[in-house]
């Protein structure tokens, strides 16, 4: 960019008079800033050389106008060489282009120059005159700088001397022609151009230089028009624009300035006159209607210009308005680069925490107001280009901006998601933890209440213009929410069976244990009848804690059927444990003993030589083995009171639990056999043994008996000890002697020594006769069978053996029979 020249006269006026019409026209404040403001510098816009400037956008910023949007103006200026073009401009505008030196006389403006006017924002372009010595023949430059003119400025000022009017074969009118040619080329699509509306229409101002004032205006302008219809005319005009006007494409006016030279004040005042029509938007002929405005933003016109040169020297078609959505194009993905650029750093700081997991409260606030500041960034720079491609540039860029919110939303989503499962749990497991709860209850408040805050946080995360849903994640939150309730409730299903199961162990063990204890032929009945008010009590139980379950009718019916199944096992186990060996046996024994050892009045019996004892043993061995096969197998008298069971094996649901370990196989058939035959036999051979050493002990009993001492034996002695009475009687001495030992009982007596005495005479007695009898036994001991002789080896001997399985009995009645009190106190 040049530097100004010195401000000369006219450039100062130009200053001041911007000064003057900034104060009357807006504020005082621009009006200042004008008058301090110096001549902008000059730019070389196309160089000699003809290659494109790479600073506009420099100097529109320097010149403030890159933001300027679509408030500037840009006008160009044609004619021939050494009119006086730039002249015109520096006083029109207080532009700082180069004036040809009078003493050179050659062609000053090379190329394009364009350069801000002082006092208003407005581009002027100053272009290489028409016709000159320098480029001789060559008129591609002439054709090229119209092209482009035409392109950008929205006012080309053709500027000619008055004496040139008229003359149809000059250089203005070759020059006009060109203008005209090259407008047809630029709207050949005839995209973008509205003849009705008026829009992009370029106004060609005539200025006609040197106006001596003897043709009068209108005359001049009669002339030129007739000249520009003839020109108009003779053009070759592209399919379907036949029929054309000038006027369809260009607004005319006409203006006539003074000699310069020769009427220098004249020609300042009616330039300073000229002024007001190109600076004041408020004059009635304010030249700039917006119908001539290119609609290129400022800081589009770098790229543009650019563009159109290009196309220009390359000989392509230029079409303006593709070249408009071109540009628009090229600048809106560049404002949305730009506006994405801040918004993807913006974005960035909320990745990590949602990557950890976390829930942000304000995520979506926080997106939505940084969307909304990148396309408000984008729609104020881009809404001025065309408005199509701004619109489908601007829905480009929601759709990036909402693709790099969405793994933010997403992952929000699956965080929340995470977060109320988890409290749903805890909640659930917290209010399970107490024991007035209502399964169903808690469960679908729980889940409703995190079902609601699931959806008060989706909607809070989700933005408006995006095809985002949250009705997977809610209904995937929904089915989590269900799986855990599930759980729960079998946890708790399992829970209450097992108290359901314990509760029946203990009703039946009780009723089980004192039927199997007084064995009999209704002995199961009792057993079963027992196990059935139980399992009626469970199932009520069941099936009443089973509603707050929302249980559904089949789930009911199944876990009545495993709760049948498991009662029946545990009455199973409980007469597997009281038909164990030692039970079985203790059992067995006592019944043995009770038929063997005691008459039928329950006395217990004192074996006499004379009893029937193996008519006795023999009777109450076949008593107690005819009960082996009653405790075998649950069998009761009467049918009905055998529970029904399902078998696992008639259930295809059961069996697959089986299949899984969950349940073990059942089959209520075969549940009935306690025992087989081979254990039945090993029991019936135990008992044998065992009553055999009964039968052996009352065999003793009755020997031990006949070894007494006989009462005759006393008589006997009696009888034989009368003769030493006599003589105790009949001697003096012996009768002294008894005589004494009565005086004495007499002392004894009254001196109340009677009670030691007797004492000591019962532990003497007792004394004599343990010797006494002792001497009997031994003299009339006779020699008895050894046991080893009667049974076999290996079967205990019955005072020995059974009497820690009697007492193990003893202890496993929760209540001791009538008949067991009886035997425990003999
Ligand atoms: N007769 C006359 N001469 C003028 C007028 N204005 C400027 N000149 C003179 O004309 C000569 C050329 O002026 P420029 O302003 O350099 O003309 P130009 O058309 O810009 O020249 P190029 O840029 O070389 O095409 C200078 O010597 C000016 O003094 C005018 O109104 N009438």
């Amino acid at each position: 960019m040049d530097a100004p020249p010195a401000a000369s006269n006219g450039l100062a006026a130009a200053a001041s008079h911007a000064a003057s019409s900034a104060l009357s026209s807006s504020s005082s404040a621009a009006a200042a800033a004008a008058a301090a403001a110096a001549p902008a510098s000059r730019l070389h816009l196309i160089s000699d050389e003809q290659q494109f400037t790479p600073s506009l956008a420099e100097s529109l910023q320097q010149w403030h106008l890159l933001d300027a949007g679509f408030a500037y103006n840009l006008c160009a200026v044609l004619g021939s060489q050494s009119t006086g073009k730039s002249t015109l401009l520096n006083r029109l505008f207080g532009t700082s282009f180069d004036v040809m030196d009078e003493r050179v006389r050659g062609q000053t403006t090379k190329g394009i120059w364009l350069c801000r006017a002082l006092s208003s924002p407005l581009l002027v372009m100053d272009v290489e005159g028409t016709d000159g010595r320098e480029r001789g023949e060559d008129q591609d430059f002439e054709r090229k700088s119209a092209l482009f003119s035409m392109a950008s400025a929205e006012v080309l000022i053709v500027n000619l001397w008055e004496h040139q009017v008229g003359l149809y074969q000059g250089a203005n009118m070759g020059l006009l022609k060109t203008v005209f040619e090259v407008n047809l080329a630029l709207f050949q699509s005839g995209k973008g151009r509205s003849s009705s509306t008026g829009r992009d229409k370029t106004l060609l101002f005539f200025v006609i230089r040197d106006h001596v004032g003897a043709t009068p205006l209108s005359n001049l302008r009669e002339t030129l028009l007739a000249d520009l219809a003839r020109i108009w005319d003779g053009l070759n005009k592209p399919e379907g624009q036949e029929a054309s006007r000038i006027t369809d494409f260009f607004d005319l006016s006409f203006t006539t300035l003074p000699h310069k030279l020769l009427q220098p004040d004249e020609f300042e005042r009616q330039v300073a006159q000229l002024r007001e029509r190109f600076v004041e938007r408020d004059h009635a002929d304010f030249v700039f209607k917006k119908e001539y405005h290119k609609r290129i933003p400022a800081d589009g016109l770098p790229m543009y210009l650019e563009t159109i040169w290009e196309q220009v020297m390359t000989n392509k078609d230029l079409d303006l308005p593709t070249q408009q959505e071109l540009l628009a194009q090229f600048r809106c993905d560049e404002i949305a680069s730009a506006a994405f650029a801040v918004f993807t750093t913006g974005a960035k700081v909320f990745k990590k925490p949602i990557e950890a997991g976390q829930v942000l409260e304000t995520l979506g606030a926080e997106m939505g107001a940084l969307r909304s500041e990148a396309l408000a960034a984008f729609d104020k720079a881009a809404s001025r280009y065309h408005a199509e491609v701004y619109r489908r540039k601007r829905s480009e860029l929601l759709e990036k901006l909402n693709a790099t919110l969405s793994p933010l939303f997403m992952g929000q989503l699956k965080n929340t998601h995470k977060l109320v499962l988890a409290s749903f749990r805890s909640a659930v497991l917290e209010r399970l933890r107490g024991d007035t709860y209502d399964f169903a209850d808690v469960v679908s408040s729980e889940r409703q209440r995190a079902l609601a805050r699931f959806e008060a946080a989706a909607q809070a995360v989700q933005l408006a213009e995006t095809d985002w849903s949250v009705e997977e994640e809610t209904q995937q939150l929904a089915t989590a929410i269900d799986a855990i309730a599930d759980q729960c409730r079998a946890e708790e299903t399992k829970k209450m069976l097992a108290l359901i199961e314990r509760a029946l162990k203990k009703a039946i063990a009780e009723p089980t244990e004192m039927a199997l204890a007084s064995p009999g032929t209704e002995m199961w009945d009792g057993v079963l009848e027992a196990f059935g008010k139980a399992l009626a009590q469970a199932e009520a139980t069941y099936l009443r804690k089973a509603k707050s379950f929302n249980a559904t009718e089949e789930e009911s019916v199944l876990a009545l059927a495993a709760l049948r199944r498991r009662a029946w096992r545990a009455l199973r186990a409980k007469l597997d444990e009281q038909t164990a060996d030692s039970f079985l046996a203790a059992k067995l024994r006592s019944v043995f003993e009770d038929r063997f050892r005691y008459d039928e009045a329950g006395t217990p019996r004192v074996w006499s030589p004379t009893d029937d004892i193996d008519g006795l043993y023999r009777a109450a061995r076949d008593e107690t083995l005819a009960l082996v096969p009653l405790y075998a197998r649950i069998e009761p008298t009467n049918a009905s009171l055998l529970p029904s069971i399902p078998s696992t094996a008639d259930d295809p649901s059961h069996a697959a639990l089986v299949e899984r370990g969950e349940e073990e196989e059942f089959d209520f058939d075969a549940s009935l056999l306690l025992f087989g035959e081979a254990r039945k036999a090993d029991v019936a051979a135990r008992l044998r043994k065992e009553a055999d050493a009964y039968y052996v002990e009352a065999k003793r009993s009755t020997v031990s008996s006949i070894a007494q001492v006989p009462v005759w034996m006393y008589a006997v002695l009696a009888a034989l000890g009368w003769n030493e009475a006599m003589a105790v009687l009949r001697s003096p001495l012996y009768f002294a002697f008894m005589l004494i030992l009565l005086a004495s009982a007499y002392v004894v007596y009254r001196l109340n020594l009677s009670g030691p005495l007797v004492q000591v005479s019962k532990a003497v007695g007792r004394e004599v006769h343990r010797l006494a009898d002792g001497a009997l036994r031994e003299h009339f001991q006779q020699p008895l069978p050894q046991p080893a002789m009667l049974r076999d080896d290996s079967a205990p001997a019955p005072s020995r053996a059974a009497a820690p399985e009697k007492a193990a009995v003893r202890e496993q009645k929760a209540a001791p029979q009538p008949e067991e009190i009886e035997l425990s106190e003999r």
